[in-house]
């Protein structure tokens, strides 16, 4: 049977003639509804994609011979992952193709807000010659506000510096090495609140970034703010956005993205001083051209010969390795993920070691599951791949340590993230060939699967407290499936991991924290 893909959204026709050259079948079908890609999936082993097709749960189902989904861009929201994952289908993005196209349209937007370059040019071709109506501002020496500082953000930084403007920098993650090597002063939100002239986005959609330009943080800006989005929409409070027009609080604001997309109506639209393009940040020739070439060349590489580069749930194996090292890499995706959400930005350096069973096998693909997994909770671009580099760059520490000796476990991944508060370790072993377990978070002893919604809480280890969170959980409509306790000493510090149903809201996990004894509440996902 020939090897087929489907393009399902407009892209640059290179895609199609690599895939051709090297004997793929191709067909290309944009602009299709979920219920007619859904009736022809089936058909197909890659499926390649730019941002208006969404890859659901729903539409996997019917992928029976679904292998790999390429998305020509760096944004994979569109794409539920772990739906993909559980099918065992690739997702892969082309990180960098688009970032200078897209960093170039951050500045273009903030030069036609500086100059209201939109509403003048409409005025004049109106016959207007309104001249005394367009006074604009200059952007040397004027502060530019960086939310988010990496692929993107740090090129919009070298422009913005090149502009001779100062740039500030939120991003929790940016290390100071790589700040003073971008040129950017690294300050928290509410200094670059106050201090930016121009604010412009870079983050991916996370539940950490979701409305991080919010009413009360907008009513926090410089009063006369310009503000640019070319991100995600979501990322800001578009209805409080209109009010902090209107009053005059913000100058101007201009959106290439929006939180309902194709956004044909918005209360924003024709509000004065807004500028909206149409999700065309990654709209150059350029750019698409090299999105096009590069996710046509990885899926073809993986469809052909297995070869994986750039995926986002998958590391980059050889067939030999793949079925030994493949249970591991779970586990210690999860182990990263575990450490990442609960110590977040304050990891400066990472120890993986590896034990017993384990000792035998190709490092790397377990450490970079270890990277993934820390880093994937904020940044969309982070592969398996990708994240020793990125780790890199971020200045975080990696070290990898080799134990041939069997511990108390035949086969052992232990992660030790070093903060300055000192050292914290989770390890997991296997049951079995090939079921993950936890068996130690931050040095207290536990069995536990991480999996799906979970929260870590820790609590001072006294009678009533299972039954206050019981009942907690449970007035709220939240679902225990499984519950597991350690705890240093009788009567001292005791954590619970406990797997819910449904994710709870922060006003839930406010009255966790709430209850008598608890210390801290973490929501946890898998
Ligand atoms: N408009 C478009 O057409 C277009 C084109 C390309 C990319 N994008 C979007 O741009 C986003 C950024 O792309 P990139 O390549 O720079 O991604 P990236 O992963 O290199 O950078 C994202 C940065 O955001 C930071 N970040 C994460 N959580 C944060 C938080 N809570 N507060 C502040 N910073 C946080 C990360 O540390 C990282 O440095 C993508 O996620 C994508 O959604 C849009
Ligand atoms: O494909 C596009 O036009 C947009 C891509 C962009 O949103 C991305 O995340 O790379």
């Amino acid at each position: 049977m020939s090897i087929k893909v489907l393009i399902s959204d407009k892209m640059d026709p290179r895609a199609a003639e690599i895939f051709r050259e090297r004997g793929i079948e191709v067909d290309e079908r944009p602009g299709r509804s979920p219920d007619a890609l859904k009736a022809i999936i089936g058909d197909y082993h890659g499926l390649a994609i730019r941002s208006s097709t969404t890859v659901t749960a729903d539409l996997l189902e019917a992928a029976d011979n679904l292998k790999v989904v390429g998305r020509a861009g760096i944004g994979v929201d569109n794409i539920d992952i772990p739906a993909a994952s559980a099918r065992g289908v690739v997702v892969m993005n082309t990180p960098f193709g688009n970032s200078i196209t897209t960093a170039e349209h951050a500045i273009a937007l903030m030069f036609a807000l500086a100059r209201q370059l939109p509403e003048a040019d409409a005025s004049t071709q109106a016959g207007k010659w309104e001249k005394s109506k367009f006074m604009g501002v200059e952007l040397t020496g004027k502060t530019l506000g960086l939310i988010g500082a990496g692929n993107i953000g740090s090129i919009v930084a070298a422009r913005a510096l090149g502009l001779k403007m100062k740039v500030v920098a939120f991003d929790p993650f940016l290390s100071p090495e790589r700040a003073l090597e971008i040129g950017v002063e690294k300050v928290d939100l509410d200094t670059l609140l106050a201090r930016a002239d121009f604010i412009t986005l870079h983050t991916p959609l996370t539940d950490e970034t979701r409305g991080i330009l919010s009413r009360d943080a907008l009513a926090r800006t410089k009063k006369g703010v310009r503000i640019i989005n070319c991100a995600r929409g979501g990322l800001i409070d578009e209805a409080a956005l209109k009010d902090a027009l209107d009053s005059g609080q913000v100058a101007g604001a201009a959106l290439d993205v929006f939180e309902t997309e194709p956004a044909k109506e918005s209360p924003l639209f024709g509000t004065p001083g807004f500028i909206s393009t149409p999700h065309l940040g990654a709209s150059t020739r350029e750019a698409q051209v090299n999105v096009a070439i590069q996710v046509a060349e990885q899926l073809s590489d993986y469809l052909l010969n297995g070869a994986v580069s750039n995926a986002l749930n998958m590391p980059s194996l050889t067939a030999e390795e793949a079925p030994r090292v493949r249970p591991y890499m779970g586990l210690a995706e999860n182990l990263g993920k575990l450490v990442g959400q609960v110590i977040g930005d304050r990891v400066k350096a990472i120890a993986v070691e590896v034990e017993g069973d384990a000792a035998e096998l190709n490092i790397k693909p377990i450490t970079g599951a270890v990277l993934a997994g820390l880093m994937g909770s904020y940044s969309d671009s982070v592969n398996m791949v990708n994240a020793p580099v990125l780790a890199k760059d971020r200045g975080l520490d990696v070290k990898e340590v080799r134990h041939s000796h069997e511990g108390d476990y035949h086969t052992l991944v232990r992660v030790t993230a070093t903060t300055d508060e000192g050292k914290r370790r989770v390890a997991g072993t296997l049951f079995g060939a090939d079921n993950p377990r936890l068996v130690h978070i931050f040095d207290v002893g536990i069995e536990a699967e991480l999996s799906g919604p979970m929260l870590y809480i820790v609590n001072q280890d006294t009678p009533g407290f299972i039954g206050a969170l019981g009942t907690t959980l449970g007035e709220n409509d939240i679902n225990i499936a499984t519950f597991n306790l350690g705890r240093r000493t009788v009567g001292g510090e005791a954590v619970a991991l406990v797997a819910v149903d449904s994710q709870p809201s922060k006003d839930v996990v406010k009255k966790l924290c709430a209850i008598e004894g608890v210390r801290r509440v973490v929501p946890l996902r898998f």
